[in-house]
Parts: structure tokens; sequence; C-alpha cells
């Protein structure tokens, strides 16, 4: 009999699947504390959570049994997921279900903030009859800006037309034919924050998306800007959101999520500037139906050994290619990762080239896994399964090359990105026998470098004391560097260097190294 585990409030239509299997136990548990999770999860083979629910690294490893976490829902941001992945356990959302959900109550509170009706409300349960106290401003014309054109944004965008209002939309992967196609006008983030009524955020919360909105963007707003968060708690600084109500640059603000949930008595609560929903974005009986339905479906499918779809972290090779194709497999997504990170734009196209023996096989799942590295620095919902499909979904356009020689190298798999702000990119890796996977080209320089930790690549001009003022700006710091390769064009020419560092390089750092005369520019790799 398959255990499985119910830890947060899910759809009746959705457990029902699951009471209706015959080789299934459904085990229903709300509302467990971290110790009683540790207890109910030891002897299941699925846990089946909302986002109330953390399933940490050490929930994970209490799972002897466990084979998949399913979430009914998008963000997995309660979710260990490499620690499922290492784990061997496989994690799924249903990331359509609640799309049109969220979007219609971001919506309801962008119309309310700008009518104050929860304020007028509330005065007028009170006996008040206060009609100059909440004068509001009329959505036509004005221009909301959204940071994060995905489902929700796309979604959010096609209703704020509706109501007249221009829209504009920052999403690293938006080119100006999508832009164009949903009728929005592609915009930077600064073009966002300067110009924008409305601000709307609805990406994931990641390390980049964290604290994205903070007190510098809102001191470059304009005046009276209104601000909603129905994505994630923290991609706001609120502290900094808080400050600019009070100061009165921000004229209103709509939460639906909080960094921390629920938030209690946060000082944002008691602004009467704050209209706040109990993270209901996707509680509606339409959505709570569509995910619990979608997620059951897929559990029941992974754990009865058939094809599923959504899958979170779970790489999906044929399996007469397993063992030629697995050793490559780290190789193609942090190429993929490294080249995405390095690259400025949103990406247009990406041509993979698979040279040596490597043109011999099918290497269509590599290519997934390629798409997936270079996707995921934005998508935090990316999986093998549905790289390309949301790739295609964003304009990029993947092309596979075969190259029988591999210009010295047994195998080589080169990627080459261009992005619309005319940005060329490539970088090639191979897998040398007994060391694993190397990065060996970027760009026209060639370089020997293990793709792993944090790396900085830095292009700087070829002149004598540049390695070296590099090296003390990062030891006065205390970074200590791991590897240092130098690779330059010509004497004197362009050059880059590319170091391992032992820590994260924080941002003033970057910013301090590129103030130095013979640097161009600086990235951080985090691989
Ligand atoms: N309030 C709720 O109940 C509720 C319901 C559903 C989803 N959500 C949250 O809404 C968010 C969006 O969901 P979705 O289904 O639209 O996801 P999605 O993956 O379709 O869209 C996210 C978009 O954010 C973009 N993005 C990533 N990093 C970015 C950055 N640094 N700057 C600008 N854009 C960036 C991505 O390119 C992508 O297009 C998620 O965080 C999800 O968890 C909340
Ligand atoms: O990411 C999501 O799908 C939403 O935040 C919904 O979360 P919930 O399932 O807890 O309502």
């Amino acid at each position: 009999m398959l255990r499985v585990l119910i830890t947060d409030p899910l759809s009746d239509q959705g457990i029902e699947q699951l009471t209706q299997a015959p080789d299934v136990e459904v085990i229903i548990n709300t509302g467990l504390s971290p110790s009683e999770l540790l207890e109910a999860i030891q002897d299941v083979d699925a846990l089946l959570v909302r986002s109330q629910t953390k399933v940490s690294a050490e929930v994970i490893a209490a799972g002897k049994n466990l084979k998949a976490i399913g979430r009914a829902g998008v963000g997995v941001d309660n979710i260990d997921i490499p620690a499922a992945t290492s784990n061997g356990v496989v994690v799924v959302n249903a990331p359509d279900g609640n799309t049109i959900s969220t979007a219609e109550h971001t919506f309801a509170m962008l119309i309310s903030m700008a009518r104050n009706i929860p304020q007028g409300y509330r005065s007028t349960v009170q006996g008040e009859w206060n009609r100059k106290a909440f004068v509001g401003v009329e959505l036509n014309h004005k221009t909301l800006g959204i940071v994060g054109l995905g489902r929700i944004g796309t979604e959010l965008s096609k209703r704020a037309k509706a109501f007249n209002m221009n829209v504009l939309a920052f999403d690293p992967y938006l080119t100006e034919e999508r832009a164009q196609k949903i009728g929005v006008t592609k915009a930077t983030l600064d073009e966002v924050i300067t110009s924008s009524d409305f601000i709307t955020v609805h990406t994931p919360l990641t390390k980049e998306t964290h604290h994205l909105i903070d007190a510098g963007a809102f001191q470059r707003m304009k005046d009276g800007v209104r601000i909603l968060n129905c994505a994630r708690g923290g991609i706001i600084h609120e502290g900094a959101l808080y400050e600019a109500i009070q100061s009165g640059k921000v004229a209103g603000a709509a939460l639906d999520v909080f960094e921390v949930e629920p938030p209690g008595e946060h000082p944002l609560l008691t602004l009467p500037q704050v209209t706040a929903t109990p993270h209901l974005g996707a509680s509606t009986r339409e959505a709570q139906e569509n995910v619990a339905i979608d997620v059951v479906a897929e559990i029941l499918h992974i754990l009865r050994d058939e094809p599923f779809k959504n899958a979170v972290n779970l790489p999906s090779i044929p399996p007469e290619l397993v063992e030629k194709l697995q050793p490559y497999q780290i190789l193609a997504e942090k190429l993929g990762h490294f080249a995405s990170q390095t690259t400025h734009g949103a990406l247009d196209e990406l041509t993979i080239t698979y040279s040596g023996e490597l043109a011999d096989w099918d290497t269509s799942p590599l290519t997934r896994i390629v798409l997936k590295g270079a996707l995921s620095h934005y998508l935090s919902e990316i999986n093998y399964v549905n790289a390309p499909h949301l790739a295609k979904e964003r304009g990029v356009r993947v092309t596979e090359q075969k190259v029988s020689k591999a210009q010295g190298f047994t195998n080589l798999l080169t990627i080459t990105i261009k992005t619309d702000a005319h940005h060329e990119h490539t970088i090639a890796g191979t897998l040398l026998n007994g060391f694993g996977p190397r990065i060996v080209k970027i760009d026209q320089y060639s370089v020997d470098l293990q793709p792993t930790g944090h790396q900085l690549l830095i292009h700087h001009h070829d002149r004598p004391g540049a390695i070296g003022r590099v090296g003390t700006i990062l030891g006065e710091r205390n970074v200590n560097i791991a590897t240092m390769q130098v690779g330059r064009a010509d004497i004197g020419g362009r050059a880059i260097m590319m170091l391992t560092v032992d820590k994260e390089v924080p941002k003033k750092l970057l910013e301090d190294l590129e103030e130095l005369e013979e640097i161009q520019a600086v990235t951080a790799i985090d691989l």
C-alpha cells in the first residue's frame, strides 16, 4: 500500500482522487509542528503540501520511504529542493492551476487600493460617513509597472489593459517581440521603478529578487506611487516600504504576502495606507480544485512509475542513454548556468553544439539540461521537463548542432547565446577523463576551469599591475582566491581573469573592483 501524507488544506476533489485509488492510503494531518512533521513523514511514500508546511532538509532526510513531494500550487520556496534532489525525492508542482485566480486577486487589490475600498468600508461600518477622506485615483491612462512577466504577470497585464492602463514590464526573459504580442512596453527595472504609478511584483523569491525593491528603489519612484505584492514576501523590503509610506513617497500598498507568515503585529499593518490579505492569491474554489487535481495526478504517476510532466528537480533521460549521458549532465547544466549569468539582455537565441563522440548520440536530453541551466537563473519553477516549453513560450530560439571533430577534445559541448541587447557569448566545456567537467573556453579565451562554487569573471585591459590590484582588493576584504586564470586576446589588449573564490563576493566589492581603471566589467557567478 502506498502511503500519502497531506499536511496543508487541499481541495476535496484532489483528496477524492487519492482515496479512490485502491493502492493508496491517505493520511491527512494539517497544522503539524516541525517535530510532529518529522515523526509523521517517517514511513510515507509521498508528501502533499501547499505553502504552509516547511519541508526542510531535515524533514526530507527523515522520510526514509519518501519518493515524491507534491506542491499544490506554484512556489516551491518552502521545499528544500537541493535536499530533495540529493535524497532522490522528486518534487512536482502545479504551475498553471492558480494563475488566473492570483492575477484576479492582484487586480482586485489594485482597484480597491486605488479607490480606498477597505478603508472606506472600515470607516462606514464604524458609523462614519466620511466622503472627503477617501478620494481615490482612476486607473485610466495610469502606468502599471510589472516586475516579472510570467504566467501571472501576463494575465494581470491583460486586465490592466482592459482598464486602459499603460503597462510597462520588466522581465529578463522578455523580448521585444513577445512584449509586442502581449501589448506591453518592454522596460528596464529602472524604467519601471521611475515611471510607474502602480508597481507590482510577480517573480519567484530567489537570491536575485530578494529585496529587489529596496530603499534606493523607493527613492527613485514617482511621488504618490502605489505598490503591490501578491508574489512572495521578501521581494519588497518591508522596512523600506514602511519608511517610504511614512515619508509620503508611497501613497498605498496592497500586500497578500509577507516575509514571515503570519505576520503578527507587523508595523506595516498599523499604517492606514496599507491593505492586506492573508496569502489569498490562490484561494478560490477553482484554483484549489485545479492545483489539487493536477498535483495528485502527478503524485500517482510517480508512485506508479508512470510518466509525469511537472517535475521541478528530475532529469529525464531514456534508460538506454542514461549510462552514456549521465556524466555529461553536470557539465551541461553548469555550462547553461554559467552562460546565463555572464550574458546581458533577454535571451533570444541559444545554440548548442555537440562535438566529438557526443555528436553520435541522441543529445536531446542534454539540450533540456542546458536549457534548464540557462533559464533557472530567472525561473525558479523550471525543470528538465518544462524547460523547452518555457524557452519556446519566451520566444527563445534553440538550435542543436553536431560536429564530429572536437578541436583537440574527445568531446566538446559549446553554448552560444545571443540576446536582444546584441550580446553574443560563447562558452565551451568538456568532460576530462579522471577530472570531471571543465570549462575550456570563454568567448575567444582558452581556460581550464572546474565549474563549481563562487567565480569571478573579470574583463580587463592587459596591463602590468592589473592582476595584483584585483588580488590586493580581494585580500583586503578577506576574500580568499582559490584559483586564478588569465587569458588575453593580444599583448596589451583585452583580457579576462577567471577567479574561484572561497565565498560569495558582496555587491559593494564588485562595484569597487569595477572602479579600477584597467577593469572593464566584473561578473559574479554562482555555480
Ligand atoms: N499570492 C499567491 O497566493 C500566489 C499564487 C500563485 C503564485 N504566487 C507567486 O507568484 C510568483 C509568480 O508566479 P508565476 O506563476 O507567474 O511564475 P512564472 O514562473 O510564470 O513567472 C515568474 C517570472 O518572473 C521572472 N523573473 C525571474 N527573476 C526576475 C527578476 N530578477 N526580475 C524580473 N523578473 C524576473 C521570470 O522570468 C518569469 O517570467 C511566484 O513567486 C509564485 O510563487 C503567489
Ligand atoms: O505559490 C503559490 O502557488 C501560492 O503562493 C499559493 O500558495 P497556497 O497554496 O499556500 O495558497
